[in-house]
């Protein structure tokens, strides 16, 4: 079976790889140049554990290719992925669903075959009723040219594994015959015991949304109790240990620290506040601003007790940070909490030398004027203080003493509350984390 994966970016190229790994000839349909160029020669243009592998695989077997022609798509395939990117609004909180109607509306006009377009990008709701529409308006088969909802839940840094080997597959269908199209397409997946949820569109796109808001909101519940456990003196990693054995709870996501950041949950609690805005439900999601501010809040958060560290100004002062990536195991600089904290203290002042094991460029496209170092102790030479920021494995297996040899002073921040204070002290560092004792 053929289909093609409209949009290759962080989602779409994991897509197309990983379909091509099921056995199916896949064609991605990608319109920057540079991407698509480096895709149809194996290269993956982000970091994620695995995904090269598996896309050179592809690529030289013959299985996997890539165009910027919607009519070769149109020509190759009844099934169509649709994995454009739907990003914040410049001027509102809204998501910007223009790629998505632009793929459709290139796509829809070339299909002469009963076809399927499938929406895999994150939308506000109403958006897939809105394609259907514009879907059998626009192709030379009207209805037969169906539209699926089908939202995707991988995380970066999982890409491949979490694609292989999801959760749960939801299907935003509108006629029995795409639902069995679609279960027919993921029955390799589905016969290993995947949960299947088969639903109306609506559905399908507001199980996304919420999926992402239920975990900002586990995210600065923790860091918002944090602040409280730092007031009191009690330990938010003992605590949030405590109650995640709660099955109820679960430990999951109730890491507190500097915030989440990257290409999806800030946008998309965001854009699920305007979408229930224009429904005339805004105050239904009232909270979900609160958990954006609390995010907000931690990187503040992080600058001012980084500021205190430094004696109440980082004015003229070194400071040397470990990790750019919202998270490990990416490249991905996308909102980074961490590349925001450097940014500010650098605003105020302060020398900021970052380090990250895997994007440092992507990081000095975006913050050209921080520097940038090649390891963990060059990026603290003479730092007045240490910044852990993304939680690398690297930057727990750090050498002490080797630090605490060319730093001008013994201060460190752990912003995700994984290093071993105790060690950092014993070895007569000042050591921080945030909400711990
Ligand atoms: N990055 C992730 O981990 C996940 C992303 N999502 C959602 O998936 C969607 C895509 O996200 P990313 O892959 O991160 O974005 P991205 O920006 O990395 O990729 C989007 C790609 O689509 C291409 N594109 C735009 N218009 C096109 C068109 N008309 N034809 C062909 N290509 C076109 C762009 O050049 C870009 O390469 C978003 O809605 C996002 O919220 C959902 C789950 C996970
Ligand atoms: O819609 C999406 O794009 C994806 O968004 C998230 O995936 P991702 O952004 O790749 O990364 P997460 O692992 O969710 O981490 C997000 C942010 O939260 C932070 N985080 C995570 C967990 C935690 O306990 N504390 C915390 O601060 C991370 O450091 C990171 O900055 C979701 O986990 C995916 O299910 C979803 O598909």
């Amino acid at each position: 079976m053929k289909i093609t994966v409209i949009g290759c970016g962080y989602l779409g190229a994991t897509h197309a790889a990983c379909m091509a790994e099921l056995g199916y000839d896949v064609l991605g349909v990608e319109v920057d140049e540079r991407k698509r160029e480096l895709l149809a020669a194996g290269k993956v243009p982000i970091y994620e554990p695995g995904l090269e592998d598996l896309l050179a695989k592809h690529v030289a077997s013959g299985k996997l290719r890539f165009t910027d022609s919607m009519e070769e798509a149109a020509a190759f395939a009844d099934l169509h992925f649709v994995c454009v990117g739907t990003p914040q609004l410049p001027d509102s909180m809204g998501a910007d669903v223009s790629y998505v109607e632009a793929a459709v509306a290139s796509l829809a006009p070339h299909l002469t075959r009963p076809s399927y377009v499938v929406g895999k990008s994150t939308v506000p709701v109403g958006t897939a009723a809105r394609m259907s529409a514009l879907l059998a308006e626009l192709s030379s088969v009207g209805e037969k040219a169906e539209l699926v909802w089908n939202p995707e839940f991988l995380r970066e840094g999982f890409a491949v594994k979490d694609t292989l080997e999801p959760d749960r597959i939801v299907l935003g269908v509108a006629s029995e015959r795409s639902e069995k199209v679609l279960r027919d397409f993921y029955a390799p997946i589905l016969a290993t015991g995947t949960p299947l949820v088969v639903t109306d569109y609506a559905t399908a796109e507001l199980v996304k949304v919420s999926a992402n808001a239920f975990l900002a909101t586990k995210i600065s519940f923790i860091n918002a109790v944090s602040e409280v456990c730092e007031a009191s003196g009690a330990d938010v990693v003992d605590l949030a240990d405590a109650i995640g054995h709660d099955a109820r709870i679960g430990r999951r996501f109730l890491n507190a620290g500097i915030g989440f950041g990257g290409g999806c949950l800030p946008k998309d609690i965001r854009a699920f506040v305007h979408r229930a805005g224009e429904l005339g439900v805004e105050d239904a999601m009232t909270f979900l601003r609160q958990v954006d501010d609390i995010n907000q809040r931690q990187r503040q958060r992080v600058a001012q007790i980084a500021t205190a560290m430094l004696g109440g100004s980082v004015s003229r002062s070194r400071i040397g940070v470990w990790g750019a990536a919202f998270k490990p195991d990416s490249d991905d600089v996308r909102d980074s909490p961490a590349l925001n904290i450097a940014g500010r203290l650098h605003l105020r002042g302060a020398t900021v030398t970052v380090y990250d094991p895997k994007a440092n460029e992507t990081a000095r496209d975006r913050f050209p004027t921080l520097e940038y170092a090649d390891s963990a102790v060059d990026a603290v030479r003479d730092a007045d203080l240490v910044l852990h920021l993304t939680e690398w494995p690297e930057f727990r297996s750090v050498d002490i003493a080797e630090v605490g040899a060319v730093v001008r002073r013994k201060q460190i921040l752990d912003g995700r509350n994984l290093l071993d204070l105790p060690a950092w002290r014993e070895a007569g560092w000042t050591a921080r984390g945030l909400g711990r004792r």
